[in-house]
Formats: structure tokens, sequence, C-alpha cells
């Protein structure tokens, strides 16, 4: 773990079930590879995770199993050792690269930006030669503007141990906000491609598909189906992610589905037991292969990697490991990622308080941060509606010290403030209903609203509020842990309380539950209105990326307006103002 990392907090563990076959899985870790430094659950980092891999793959090798790594996706955008250098991802490829991962492939923050896909190409597909899958992903080369796939479309392999013939895939969902260096191919069409027909006829003794995909989604549906319509007893085993949640499914009694949350927070894990070869199934009449499905997220600190490895601190830290875990404290270093903008008072939630609320970050930014930083010096007295996706905002701030990674944490994305001026309020007024109630109007005009809010938002429709108190350990008057002050109640740290499809016994470590409320698309601010009354237009203030649904939902209001009508409002980017913001206004030292 880094050197400042919060230290891991015992909690009873459920261990994992090992099979035949047997997986860790990553996902969303969106440049998070020095762990959770403000957080004892997820406070291991990338080298941790590299001498855990180590170890497990040693344990699978003397019982004579196999172990395979998968990635799937979204590995940058949200978080200062990605986002802060220059270029970005400056340190983040070696970093990544140190982790022997043997499928890989690429989610859609890899692809919004084109220099990122650049990078991506240049970097991670050539580092992870042989074991990069882009089954619905071109790119175009930038010196000839051909058209080629961004790596091989899938893989064929046999695993060291059991001999098993893996023949695996790697897709995104079907985005459309990638920047013109890409091409993603819808997934229903690419299940038709020749490749893929050929491909889903191989000999397979198991089919492992990842993907940048919810493991609920349409897109891994469809292609389970074209697999299993083929191959009617063999398994097949997905990996998904985007969603940002701990998920898992199956759909039949020969499938599994797990999903691995978000920022590293996670190590999935999944197994598979029972007659797996094809060849002893045929000699074994095709009848019960008594197959058997496991998964677990491995909450990724020291404590539970030490657990799952049965090392401890002495034991467990590989000479490789350490050696990540040096190279992420000097890129940390390099890049003055604690650097101190000022010290938050308090905590403030993206979806554990309710919105609006004292303790919501999105009242923050409505009632605080927009109102100061959403001010174009010529126009500051014009009244404005000033409208932000909460998309935009990616991770909770916690009380103490606001820093530099702070920064990107909260908000990674080069988003600035755009606005089109003199709108007729009877117009502007609605748009913000339209953005956040009309989503079945705006998805009929291609506009999916979903798109502009926070990804756990696409599984999580109602808000989860435990009846009881969120913990019996937190707050005021809290009770200690185990054997501190005499209590002799176990300390339960909060943290994710899954249920999925399959039960309720998924996590490694038990927590305390979580609330989560369901926020809004998008917030808005109104600023410098007449004290009384209404005016008659106002400046359409808004975050560039929801640029397209502003459009869209004033056409629906009866004012028609065009690209050509927006324009920048402020300097800087959001990130920008926002740490200008807590420079300014909260205290300096903690
Ligand atoms: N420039 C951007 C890019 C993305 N967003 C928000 O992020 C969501 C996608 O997040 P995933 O991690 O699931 O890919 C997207 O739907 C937007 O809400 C943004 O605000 N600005």
């Amino acid at each position: 773990a880094q050197p400042r990392a919060a230290e891991p907090i015992p909690a009873p563990m459920r261990d994992l079930v090992w099979g035949k076959l047997n997986f860790l899985h990553t996902t969303d870790t969106h440049g998070w590879h020095a762990g959770h430094l403000q957080e004892s659950q997820y406070s291991a980092d990338w080298g941790d995770y590299v001498s855990f891999a180590e170890h497990m793959r040693k344990k699978a090798d003397d019982n004579g199993v196999d172990l395979l790594l998968v990635d799937t996706g979204d590995r940058v955008e949200g978080n200062g050792l990605y986002d802060a250098s220059s270029p970005k991802g400056k340190y983040y490829y070696d970093i990544y690269r140190e982790q022997d991962v043997d499928i890989i492939c690429t989610g859609n923050h890899e692809l919004y930006i084109a220099s990122t896909a650049d990078r991506e190409h240049e970097y991670t597909v050539p580092n992870f030669k042989g074991k990069y899958i882009a089954s619905n992903l071109d790119y175009i080369l930038p010196g000839t503007g051909e058209r080629v796939p961004m790596a091989q479309r899938y893989r064929k392999f046999k695993t060291k141990n059991q001999g098993l013939e893996v023949v695996a895939f790697g897709f995104l969902f079907d985005f459309t906000g990638n920047a013109n260096n890409t091409v993603v191919q819808p997934v229903r069409e690419t299940i038709r491609e020749k490749w893929f027909q050929r491909a889903i006829r191989e000999t397979a003794d198991v089919f492992v598909v990842i993907g940048h995909v919810g493991v609920q989604m349409q897109e891994f549906k469809d292609v389970f189906a074209a697999i299993r319509r083929q191959n009617w007893h063999t398994p097949v085993l997905f990996f998904g992610g985007h969603v940002h949640v701990r998920d898992a499914t199956a759909y039949d009694s020969r499938s599994f589905a797990m999903a691995s949350g978000r920022y590293f927070e996670t190590i999935g894990w999944m197994s598979v037991d029972g007659v797996l070869k094809r060849s002893e199934e045929e000699e074994g009449g095709g009848g019960e292969r008594g197959l058997a499905f496991h998964r677990r997220y491995i909450d990724n600190n020291l404590f539970g990697l030490y657990h799952h490895s049965g090392l401890n601190s002495t034991t467990f830290h590989t000479e490789h490991g350490r050696n990540v875990t040096s190279s992420i404290a000097r890129a940390r270093k390099e890049l003055d990622l604690d650097y101190t903008f000022g010290c938050a008072p308090k905590n403030y939630w993206m979806t554990r308080s309710p919105y609006p609320g004292p303790d919501s970050i999105y009242t923050l930014l409505e009632e605080e941060v927009i109102p100061d930083v959403a001010v174009n010096p010529e126009r500051k007295d014009i009244p404005r509606l000033v409208i932000a996706n909460t998309g935009a905002i990616r991770f909770d701030i916690f009380k103490g010290a606001f820093t530099r990674d702070s920064t990107y944490i909260t908000s990674p994305f080069l988003s600035v403030l755009r606005y089109i001026p003199d709108v007729p309020y009877f117009a502007a007024k609605k748009v913000i209903k339209l953005l956040n109630n009309a989503g079945k109007i705006m998805a009929d005009a291609h506009m999916d609203n979903e798109f502009m809010a926070i990804p756990e938002k696409l599984a999580i429709k109602e808000s989860i509020i435990y009846d009881t108190p969120v913990s019996p350990f937190s707050g005021e008057g809290a009770q200690k842990p185990m054997g501190q002050n005499g209590h002799k109640e176990p300390y339960l740290v909060e943290g994710y309380t899954t249920r999925d499809d399959i039960g309720d016994d998924g996590d490694d470590a038990v927590h305390s539950r979580i609330n989560f409320y369901v926020v809004p698309n998008c917030i808005q601010s109104e600023l410098s209105f007449p004290e009384e009354g209404e005016p008659e237009t106002v400046d359409l203030v808004f975050f560039d990326f929801i640029h397209p649904w502003v459009l869209m939902a004033l056409k629906f209001s009866g004012a028609v307006y065009t690209d050509k009508d927006v324009s920048l409002y402020v300097e800087g980017t959001f990130t920008e103002l926002m740490a200008g913001w807590i420079k300014e206004n909260w205290p300096a030292k903690c």
C-alpha cells in the first residue's frame, strides 16, 4: 500500500472457493492504481495486487488448477495518477503493465478523447500483445487513416495446468460517444460477422467473454445467445463492467457472469469446477457435468489479500510488487498529488445522503460552488440557469485534506461551461425537467438521458434505504472496534453488502450497510434572478458534455438552437474552477 494509505481494519471474512478454472477480475479502475488512501477497505495498491496475483498463481500451480487474470476496461480517467500528468497517463501505462493480465479489453473511457485512444493503441495494446482483445472495436491509424482492428478479434489458448481450450472475446457496449479515431461496431452486428461465427465454432472447453458491458445489458445477452446456439453444453463465462456495481448472474445453468465494481475497490474472483474438458464430457456420454460456479467480491485491502493468500505482512510482498508500489509512490510525488487546496469541513456524499441535502455533494455544487465559479464578468448580472450533469462528479469528498488528487477523483473530465445567451425563459426553464424526467421522450429522439448520470444509475433505479441505522458503529457515541474500550461487538466497517442474482454472500468481508440515494441526471443553479417575477430571457449555461441533450431539450421546449449558438461561458475546466473555489473558501490547514 502507499505510505499514507489508511490501515485495513479486520472484518469477518468469507473464503474463496477454488475450482479447476479460476479468475481474478478488475474493471473500471479509472486510474485508482494507488488504491484508496482515505478508505481502509480499499487501500491496497497495484503493487499489492501484483504480489497477490503471483501468490495465487503459485497456489493454482501447486494444486494443478488454472488461474487467469482479466481486466474489462475504463482503466483511465478518474484519479490524479492518470489525469494529473501532461500528457495524461505519463506514469500510469508503465505501472499498469506490471500486472500479468491474460485477457484485457477496452472501455469507453479509453475512447472519449482521440489522444487517449491513440495512447491505448500505442502502449496498452502492445504491452498486452496477444492478450488484448477488441471484438467490436476498430482504430483509425493516424498516418494513413486506415481502419484496423484495435487488437485481435478473439483469442484461443490452452490453460497451463488443466490444458483447457479457451476461446475468449472482448467487447465494448454499443458506445457512441467515442472520438473519431475509433469505430465501435454495435454488438448485434459483430455477432453476425463471419469471423465471429467461425470463432464460436472452434473447439473450446470453455468460452470466456470479457467486456466493458454490464452483466444485465442486452449486449452480453446477445453474445450469450449466439454462442449458446452453437455450443449447447459448453460453459460460457462472462466478465463485465461499466456500471460500477458488484453484480453476478447466470444466463443458464452452464453460464455465469460477474462484474467487479469500480475504482479498484474490488478484485473479482470467479471459479468454475466440474467436468470442463470436452473429451471427458464425451467419454461420459455428454451427461451431467456437475458444473459449479462461484463468485466473490474481494475488498482491495491488505488484510483481505493476506487472508486469501494465507500469508502475512512479512511473507506477502514480492520484490516485483514492492517495486510497483515504489513506482506509484514516486509518480504520486512527482505529480505532487498530496498538495492540499483546502480542508473539507465535512464529508460530502454522491449517493450516501439525500439530494438535496446538507451532506450532498450536488447540493454543495448547486448552492455554493457553481454560484461562485459560473460567472462571466461581462454577463454576471444577466439571469442564468446553470445545469451540471451528475455523472460529471465521480466520487465523494471526505472530511479533511482536499488535494490535487481529490480534484481529479471528484471531477476528472476536461468539462468546461458553455452557454446560449438570451434564451426565452419559458423554454429555458423546461430544460431541466426534460433532462431529468422525460427519459422516454428524449430516448425516442435517440438521446438517452441515463448517459448524463452516474453509471450506477444504470443498475440501481430506486433508492436503497435501510430501516436500521446505517451503521451501529459510526457517528457520535459509536461503538468501537472489537477489543477497544472493552466493547465486545464486532466492529463492522461500512462497505458493500451486495445482493445479486446469485445471493447475498458474494462480498468477502462482512460490512455494515450503506444507504444509496438515487440522484437526478442533472442539477441546476438559478443565478442573478430578479427578486420578484420571472426574467424574460436567461443565459443557459451547461457542462459541455451535455451540449447535445440541452439542444434537444430546448427544441422540445419550443426554442430551436444549433451548435453555432453555443459558446464558452467561462475560461478553465470545471475541475480547475472547483479547485480554485476550494482554495478560496475552505481553510488551508486541517
Ligand atoms: N467528459 C465526460 C465523460 C463522461 N461523463 C460521465 O461519465 C459517464 C460514463 O461513466 P463510465 O465510467 O460509466 O463510463 C457518462 O455517462 C457521463 O455521465 C461526463 O460527465 N463527462
